[in-house]
């Protein structure tokens, strides 16, 4: 009886995640591991076992990864600058060799590993294979006015094909930001805004931004009061508002949920297995941006407002 009395808590999980699992089978959910959030081997393990558990739940995770702390690491021992203007890096031809070798070359490489010692899923690209990611040259906006931040891109176009074929094969992709132009110049793309292309033209469920804050923040640095769940039109109108490395974050979020995605997430990565709660529990955290709500009689049917 002990026994039996014993077992149940698991079972009642397991079935607890039943309507969860019924909702988001053979989705495909795009998660962001920021750079912020791989801070120790740990967190980095649970990371990975999450996203295999997705998979093996019926799930199409893709991983989009970044690494400003690395890149900055690096570039500091080498003695050169780390300058970011409204949240994006200043990247000269000499800081994007770098931005290159780091994302593809390291930070990629250990996620695709992690992701590999639960079995044979993860296969490793950046936006440049297979003109995943093709970008434009783009400036930083400060007080409304347009700065010149180098060989920065922002995303005009994703080539789905390649990451469907892997998840269409059972491969969990993982994908570095960085972007091809169009006459074959290579760019650095925030990896927010990355993710965000990529779901949207992947017609992702989720978006989930894994990072090292428990949400966005209300009146960040004054408080930390997290603001739990946000349309696109009240974001739209948070945004001029929003600093730092939140700017593209928040702005990946809006342009996803306006593009197709249910739901965008911010969540706090520190905490070990954040991902599968959100995606298997109604125990929600962090903050969710959702579509806007559809006026009229199809606004039910829409369902937009589902998420909370
Ligand atoms: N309103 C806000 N709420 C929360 N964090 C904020 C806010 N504004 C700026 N930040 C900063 O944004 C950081 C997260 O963005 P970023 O450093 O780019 O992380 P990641 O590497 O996960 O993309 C937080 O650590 C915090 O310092
Ligand atoms: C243009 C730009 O800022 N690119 C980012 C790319 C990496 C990134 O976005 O990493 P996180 O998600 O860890 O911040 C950079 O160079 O840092």
């Amino acid at each position: 009886m002990d026994d039996h009395r014993g077992r149940a808590p698991r079972a009642r999980t397991v079935l607890e995640a039943l309507p969860w699992l019924e909702r988001y089978h053979g989705r495909t959910v795009v998660v962001k591991f920021g750079g912020n959030a791989m801070v120790d081997e740990e967190l980095k393990q649970a990371f990975a076992r999450d996203v295999v558990a997705l998979r093996y739940a019926g799930l199409r995770p893709v991983v989009v990864h970044g690494g400003g702390p690395q890149i900055s690491a690096l570039l500091d021992r080498l003695g050169l600058e780390v300058k970011f203007t409204a949240g994006l890096r200043v990247t000269t031809p000499e800081v994007m060799n770098v931005v290159r070798m780091v994302l593809a070359g390291q930070v990629q490489r250990e996620i695709v590993s992690l992701l590999n010692t639960h079995g044979a899923f993860a296969v490793g690209m950046t936006g440049e294979d297979a003109r995943t990611l093709t970008a434009v040259r783009r400036p930083a906006w400060v007080d409304g006015q347009p700065v010149d931040i180098g060989l920065v891109g922002d995303v005009v176009r994703v080539d789905p094909d390649t990451v469907r074929a892997l998840l269409d094969r059972g491969r969990i992709p993982v994908v570095s930001p960085v972007a091809r132009g169009e006459h074959g110049e290579v760019y650095n793309v925030n990896a927010d805004l990355a993710a965000a292309a990529l779901a949207s033209a992947l017609d992702a469920e989720k978006l989930v931004m894994l990072t090292d804050v428990a949400g966005l923040y209300a009146n960040w640095p004054e408080s930390d009061e997290v603001i739990a769940r946000l349309t696109a039109g009240e974001l739209e109108e948070l945004l001029p508002t929003l600093a730092s490395g939140m700017v593209p974050k928040m702005e990946g979020c809006l342009r996803a949920v306006r593009d197709g995605v249910r739901m965008a997430h911010v969540l706090d990565g520190r905490i070990p297995h954040i991902l599968l709660r959100e995606v298997f529990t109604d125990d929600s955290t962090g903050t969710v941006v959702v579509p806007d709500p559809v006026a009229g009689p199809l606004a039910d049917i829409a369902g937009t407002g589902a998420a909370r």
